[in-house]
């Protein structure tokens, strides 16, 4: 799929999709209660990868009128029968991985080609040391994943640096064995606010998990707990509505994104970030209404240790913006779906911005964008990045459009009912 944008400015109001983060955990956890159910799921490709491993697991889900009911397996999930395909999702790979630990048997995990070069070392390494053989069957620690089931409780570290999906995984698994567990952190811990959405969810649940963060972040996990998740409301996702905020700053026009409340994640940094470039922003958190006014903006130096999300978005504000834009502590970015930095360094590149490439930074230089023929990498972020480039530049087409089904299927049609001028050609 390949979409056309032409220069156009956004004016009026928009609803968030719901967070994708939130959905996966909201429906993992309630897989693993009794029953529950999920109000106001994001549904699409990734959460779809979820809810099709956890019925692999054992559970029923069935959606009514956009919401989950869930009857769950009460902490035990049952052995697959059949070997469990998750797509494109990174988050379900880690997560349904540590639930597979939990079954008394064999699981296969795989996933696409994009999955199946990401790293999942330190999350094979630590289960390992809690009684799981995990198997990487290319033995280069990316799926295909055999997973023998065994979870027991103990003293076990973990490298932070990675993916903070793999404490997410451990977090929800390990209350549900039988011997207590102490995971501590080493190094660095990245993406922390997600395993903070993780540890609300959990506690939700009613899972009892207690942080010590005096030195290096550790976790101690008491065992035989069981998850009882009622009824959840899944809230809006700051890194979609990333993209429409942008869209505003970026085009100099006023937009107000709804379902905007306060929660755990850390991309709801974007509102900061886009006030320090200039751009006119106001967030009325009682209603949850995000109002932009674009204006000129400049730039800023950026540490994307807890949002790496927000990198590409970022990334094209920085290019239309006066000035300097530093991106710093991104080597994780590209661990994701394709790597990040460098696909945003390449596809800017062809707009004629400059842009330095490091191990773990972006710089970018603010300037004209020229409208270009953009490769969109097959991951969802850089083709809403660019299509939101595409905007100021005119004239621009971004492929492999197809990926925004990955997190926020509604993304064009949303931009659209904005005034955006963009055509998708289906082909
Ligand atoms: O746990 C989550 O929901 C996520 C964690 C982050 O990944 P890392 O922890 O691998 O950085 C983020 O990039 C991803 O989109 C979603
Ligand atoms: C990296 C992402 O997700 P995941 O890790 O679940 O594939 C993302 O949504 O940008």
């Amino acid at each position: 799929m390949r979409v056309k944008i032409s220069r156009t400015s956004v004016e009026g109001e928009v609803f968030a999709p719901p967070s994708k983060s939130y959905t996966h955990r909201a429906i993992t956890i309630g897989s693993l209660s009794e029953k529950c159910v999920v109000r106001r799921p994001l549904i699409s490709e990734d959460t779809k990868a979820t809810i099709h491993a956890c019925k692999m697991l054992g559970a029923q889900i069935n959606e009514e009128k956009g919401d989950l009911f869930i009857e769950g397996v009460k902490g035990k999930p049952h052995i697959p029968e059949d070997v469990i395909d998750v797509g494109n999702s990174g988050t379900t790979l880690r997560f349904m991985t540590a639930v597979a630990s939990l079954v008394d048997g064999v699981s296969i995990l795989t996933g696409d080609n994009s999955l199946r070069t990401r790293p999942n070392g330190p999350l094979i390494e630590v289960l390992h040391d809690l009684g799981v053989e995990v198997i990487s069957t290319l033995n280069n620690g990316c799926a295909p994943l055999v997973v023998k089931g065994g979870l027991k409780g103990a003293i076990a570290k973990i490298d932070g640096s990675i993916s903070s999906q793999f404490i997410s995984a451990l977090l929800i698994a390990c209350p549900l064995t039988s011997k207590s567990t102490t995971l501590s952190i080493k190094g660095e811990l990245r993406s922390k606010p997600y395993v903070n959405v993780t540890l609300e969810i959990l506690r939700e649940a009613g899972a009892e998990i207690f942080e010590d963060s005096n030195h290096n972040i550790k976790f101690i996990i008491p065992p035989n707990q069981d998850y009882n998740l009622r009824d959840y409301l899944v809230p809006g996702d700051f890194s979609s509505a990333s993209y429409l905020l942008a869209a505003a700053a970026m085009t100099g026009s006023r937009v107000v994104v709804k379902n905007m409340f306060p929660s755990q994640q850390g991309d709801m940094a974007i509102i900061g970030i886009l006030k320090q470039m200039g751009a006119g922003i106001s967030w009325d958190k009682d209603n949850g209404r995000v109002t932009v006014n674009g204006r000129d903006l400049k730039g800023v130096r950026v540490d994307a240790a807890a949002t790496p999300d927000l990198v590409p978005t970022i990334a094209v504000l920085g290019a239309v913006a006066e000035g300097q834009t530093v991106i710093e502590n991104a080597e994780h970015v590209r661990y994701k779906e394709t790597d990040r930095l460098h696909a945003m360094a390449v596809e800017l590149k062809k707009m004629g911005v400059s842009v330095k490439e490091d191990q773990d930074k972006l710089t970018i230089k603010g300037g004209k964008l020229k409208g270009s023929e953009l490769h969109g990498w097959h991951d969802h972020r850089i083709v809403m990045a660019l299509t939101i480039a595409g905007m100021v530049a005119g004239d621009t087409t971004v492929d492999t459009a197809e990926s925004i089904f990955i997190s926020y299927p509604n993304f064009f049609d949303d931009v659209r009912s904005l005034g955006a001028d963009v055509v998708v050609n289906k082909q």
